[in-house]
């Protein structure tokens, strides 16, 4: 079931007229669902039964402290990346015992704040780190549960920006090394080694570089556990894709099947997934406003007041994005459009080549744009970022108000 569908032709959030939010709100928006989020974070619950397990929401993908409130609620734990998603995470209700903490450059600062909140463990990613972490430990005097993230080199099949478990990539612990950290991790007196875990990129559109990825670590987990260092929870990181366009992404049901099944008879060793986008991603549209039509030689632009600092993917990563009208069916002549925002760069664009009947003052929704969206927007240009809402049903909440023009300078100063 979608729930942004179209009703009498118009788009609609749940049961909410998305036409009539904008109007209310303004443009751009960013509206999330509260019913998909729940779906999302239950399809992966569900599909794991009865493994022990725990999902940890990864926070980067929309760290809003409504969604994350919404999750919490649901008993969902938190993958965060740094003291800003924790003080989120802890703002928002979320369980601290939950909590994992990846991240390859984890502050002092970050270190005892987390041990001080008493997450579940630190996703470590190098040999400084394990000493980093064993030493602000020491001084607080706290045990840190402690996890190797380990690089299993194996080829994601995704954009290079964002695959992570190759050799080539600055993330985790080579597998080569594993053992041999694993024990100098054993041996410091303030860490308490609890996991292994892995992350090996984002938008994977197959359930095979997961299971060679999870494969690895049991072998690594089995030698560990003959030199009597046992292993209670592997943490297989996120990075389930969403269908943008035409990509087919298994469902996290089938992923999460297909890990499972790997993870039979080893009901002593609790399963951690990190999903986020695949949570946050199609729970979320982002809504623009057209301003004018500009009709060029070679092009059509649709300019919108969305840009490039609202959303940056299709800038970023030369990402697709659905862009669709809110309202259906206008007696409309159609044409070959690239969607740009005002901002003053080249590569500000939503979208290239639609076919869109439009005017100025149409409303337009991008949709997938749940994670990585309005988490990566910027204040570029001075442009305010945009409000977001959540919606339950009927009920409307704006998780986050829409910037003004004094919050664009808030902390700056002038000389007199
Ligand atoms: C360590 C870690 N866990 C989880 C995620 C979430 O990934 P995704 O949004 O692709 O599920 C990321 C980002 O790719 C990550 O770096
Ligand atoms: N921000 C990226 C994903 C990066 C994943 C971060 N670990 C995107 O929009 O697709």
């Amino acid at each position: 079931m979608d729930h942004f569908s179209y009703q009498n032709q118009t788009l609609h959030a749940e049961d909410v007229s998305v036409k009539d939010l904008a109007s209310q709100y303004g443009t751009p928006l960013y509206i999330y669902s509260r019913a998909t989020l729940e779906r999302h974070w239950k399809a992966f619950d569900e599909a794991l039964g009865d493994h022990p397990h725990l999902i940890c929401y990864a926070v980067k993908a929309n760290s809003n402290i409504g969604v994350l409130s919404v999750l919490a609620k649901l008993g969902s734990g938190f993958d965060i990346v740094s003291g800003g998603e924790l003080a989120r995470v802890k703002a928002a209700g979320g369980d601290m015992s939950k909590v994992v903490f990846s991240g390859v450059g984890k502050t002092p600062e970050e270190i005892e704040f987390a041990l001080e909140e008493g997450i579940h463990c630190f996703n470590v990613e190098s040999e400084p780190e394990l000493h980093r972490i064993n030493e602000v430990a020491g001084k607080v005097g706290k045990q840190a549960p402690i996890s190797l993230r380990i690089n299993p080199d194996v080829d994601a099949k995704t954009h290079p920006y964002i695959s992570t478990g190759l050799k080539a990539n600055k993330f985790g612990i080579a597998r080569e090394r594993a053992i041999a950290v694993y024990e100098l991790a054993n041996s410091l007196p303030n860490l308490n080694v609890v996991g292994m875990d892995c992350h090996i990129g984002s938008q994977l559109t197959e359930t095979g570089p997961f299971v060679d990825a999870l494969e690895r670590l049991l072998v690594l987990i089995d030698e560990l556990a003959s030199k009597g260092i046992h292993i209670k929870h592997l943490d297989v990181g996120g990075g389930l894709g969403v269908t943008y366009r035409d990509e087919t992404p298994p469902h996290p049901r089938e992923y999460a099947a297909a890990i499972a099944e790997k993870m039979k008879g080893r009901e002593n060793l609790t399963l951690i997934m990190e999903p986020g986008r695949a949570i946050a991603a199609n729970a979320g549209i982002m809504v623009t406003k057209v301003e004018f039509v500009k009709s060029g030689e070679e092009k059509n632009f649709a300019i919108v007041d969305a840009a490039m600092n609202d959303l940056i993917r299709p800038s970023l990563y030369s990402a697709w994005m659905s862009i669709i009208p809110v309202v259906e069916g206008l007696d409309r002549e159609t044409h070959n459009y690239d969607v740009v925002g005002p901002v003053c760069e080249t590569g500000d664009f939503i979208g290239k080549d639609r076919e869109l009947g439009i005017e100025s003052g149409d409303y337009l929704a991008v949709r997938s744009a749940g994670a990585y969206g309005f988490v990566m927007a910027s204040n570029y240009n001075s442009r305010c970022r945009p409000a977001e809402l959540m919606v339950d049903g009927s009920d409307v909440h704006v998780v986050r108000e829409r910037e003004n023009l004094k919050d664009l300078w808030k902390g700056e100063h002038k000389l007199t």
